[in-house]
């Protein structure tokens, strides 16, 4: 089979299926679009499952924020999938996305949303929050291009702020240690603002004064909506997996060549500059892939050929998450939040607690999702712990918390493994250093993914759109 005009993509998450589809849209589209997918079905961590009365459990993402340019690129997406009608938001002012839970000291405590919290000492925090900024002003900044998000809140807010904060947030995200996780992983902006300003609450203030320019990006109706209505997040009716499956559709009939269980076992770049990936007894000539691939996938597969990059792309570790969605009849929670985090000062095997059906109500009915492990995974519960094992724990973490003692209606459990990079501190440079590598050895190779340039599902497709568009000004088609 010749290599002109054909074009591989690695992994069918939705990275993968975002740059297939982007790829079938562009003129003139490659003659051949492949994409290998290892496991049985489309779409990675994105999983919802549809019971038969039609109650839906998220096993990943769940919510997706509708702000900055990646959350309209997805918006701009679902409009274009025909997905409209199915979205659903959670509406500004509702409680779900202003109550913001952490259980410290065995309470669950609703962070300080009001200004007095400014003045007053408010729990969690030992003093009031004025004192935060007020150590901001006092701190010179630091000459470290990188340091982890705990030592960076830390040294200018306090330790207050980072402990009950911040590592609260990072468990929330990447299910990771603040102490580990860069600075620029969450709060880039603000680590920007003290190199610029000395001082973040400058920064902070500079931006709130200064109108944002109007944006150089289409924006569609469903993403005006979006603004004008002011939502926290959104979802889909049935669960998020309607995202790929709508992808998969759309790709299919534009000709793209899915295959399902082929896992790309091999990649070899040729001295023409040419490409050959195996899956088993296959072989496909391209002249281009695209690897949306975990990294740590990706680095099993050059390491024979280029051990200097596989050692970087094993670097960018990722963590495994215990993930039991649980369901019971009535509704059996006492306030409405979002959730809850647990700080990993408290020692607990539970990384937070979302509540589903207080966003997204599914008639009379509770449905909770219980997240545990993370970096703390395999020091928690050890190598060889089940899915029973989790129910059990989780079971007995929510009786503590939420006093919910009788047996749920319905669970699920799922082990997810490797499920969430993280990027520790460093992980900018050693990102650049991959792609380097990559152009400086002609390699022939596009890099998108969770593992690089951002973690959420509105990042993923964002960072695939741009990487076809740009590969799509230099195809040898
Ligand atoms: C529990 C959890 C909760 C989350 N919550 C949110 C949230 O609320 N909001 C949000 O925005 N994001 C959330 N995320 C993050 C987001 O879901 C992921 O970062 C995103 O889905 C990753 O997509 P991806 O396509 O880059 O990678 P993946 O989904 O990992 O896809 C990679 C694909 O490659 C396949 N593959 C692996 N090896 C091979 C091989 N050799 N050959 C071929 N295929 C291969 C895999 O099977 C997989 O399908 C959450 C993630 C998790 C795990
Ligand atoms: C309240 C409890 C929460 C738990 C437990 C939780 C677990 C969890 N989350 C991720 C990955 C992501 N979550 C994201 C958004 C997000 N998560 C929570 C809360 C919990 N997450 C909220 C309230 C939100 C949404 C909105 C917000 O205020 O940010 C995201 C996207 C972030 C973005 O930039 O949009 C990711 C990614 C994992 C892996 C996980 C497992 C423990």
């Amino acid at each position: 089979m010749g290599s002109s005009g054909t074009v591989a993509i690695l992994g069918g998450g939705i990275s993968g299926l975002a740059a297939a589809y982007k790829l079938s849209q562009i003129h003139p589209a490659p003659k051949r679009i492949v994409l290998f997918e290892a496991a049985s079905r489309l779409g990675g961590w994105i999983h919802s499952s549809r019971n038969e009365d039609g109650v839906v459990y998220e096993h990943g993402p769940r919510t997706l924020r509708p702000v900055g340019e990646s959350g309209i690129t997805t918006l701009n997406l679902v409009q274009e999938l025909g997905l409209q009608e199915q979205v659903i938001n959670v509406p500004y002012g509702h409680p779900s996305s202003l109550n913001r839970y952490v259980y410290v000291d065995s309470k669950l405590i609703r962070l300080p949303t009001q200004l007095s919290a400014l003045f007053k000492t408010t729990p969690p925090f030992h003093k009031p929050l004025l004192a935060a900024g007020l150590r901001d002003l006092f701190t010179s900044k630091s000459s470290k291009d990188d340091e982890s998000m705990f030592d960076f809140v830390s040294r200018r807010l306090g330790p207050d702020i980072a402990e009950f904060a911040i590592d609260p947030l990072v468990r929330g995200v990447c299910a990771g240690d603040a102490k580990e996780i860069s600075v620029k992983f969450l709060l880039k902006s603000l680590k920007e603002a003290e190199q610029k300003y000395g001082r973040i609450t400058f920064g902070l203030l500079t931006s709130a004064l200064r109108k944002p320019p109007p944006p150089t990006y289409h924006v569609s109706d469903l993403a005006k909506k979006a603004q004008l209505e002011r939502w926290p997040v959104w979802s889909l009716q049935g669960g998020l997996q309607s995202l790929p499956e709508s992808l998969v559709e759309k790709v299919t009939n534009a000709g793209v060549e899915l295959y399902v269980e082929s896992p790309c076992t091999d990649l070899e770049v040729r001295k023409d500059g040419s490409l050959v990936v195996r899956s088993g007894e296959e072989e496909l000539h391209c002249c281009n892939v695209i690897s949306a691939l975990p990294s740590f996938k990706l680095s099993e597969l050059v390491e024979k050929a280029h051990p200097t990059l596989a050692k970087l792309l094993k670097s960018i570790d990722s963590v495994t998450v215990g993930l039991v969605n649980l369901e019971w009849t009535g509704q059996r929670l006492d306030h409405d939040a979002f959730g809850f985090l647990v700080p990993s000062s408290q020692n607990s095997p539970l990384l937070g607690v979302v509540y589903d059906t207080c966003s997204f109500p599914q008639g009379d009915r509770t449905i909770l999702t219980a997240m545990m492990g993370g970096k703390w995974f395999k020091s928690l519960f050890g190598d060889h712990v089940n899915e029973e094992a989790l129910l059990k724990i989780a079971l007995g973490q929510l009786q503590s918390v939420l006093g919910i003692s009788d047996p749920p209606a319905r669970a699920q459990v799922h082990i997810l493994r490797q499920c969430i990079p993280q990027y520790i501190v460093g992980h900018c440079d050693r990102v650049e250093k991959i792609r380097r590598y990559v152009d400086d050895n002609r390699l022939g190779l596009v890099l998108i993914g969770a593992s690089f340039d951002g973690v959420s599902v509105n990042d993923c497709i964002h960072n695939a759109t741009k990487a076809v568009e740009q590969l799509a000004t230099k195809l040898k088609i």
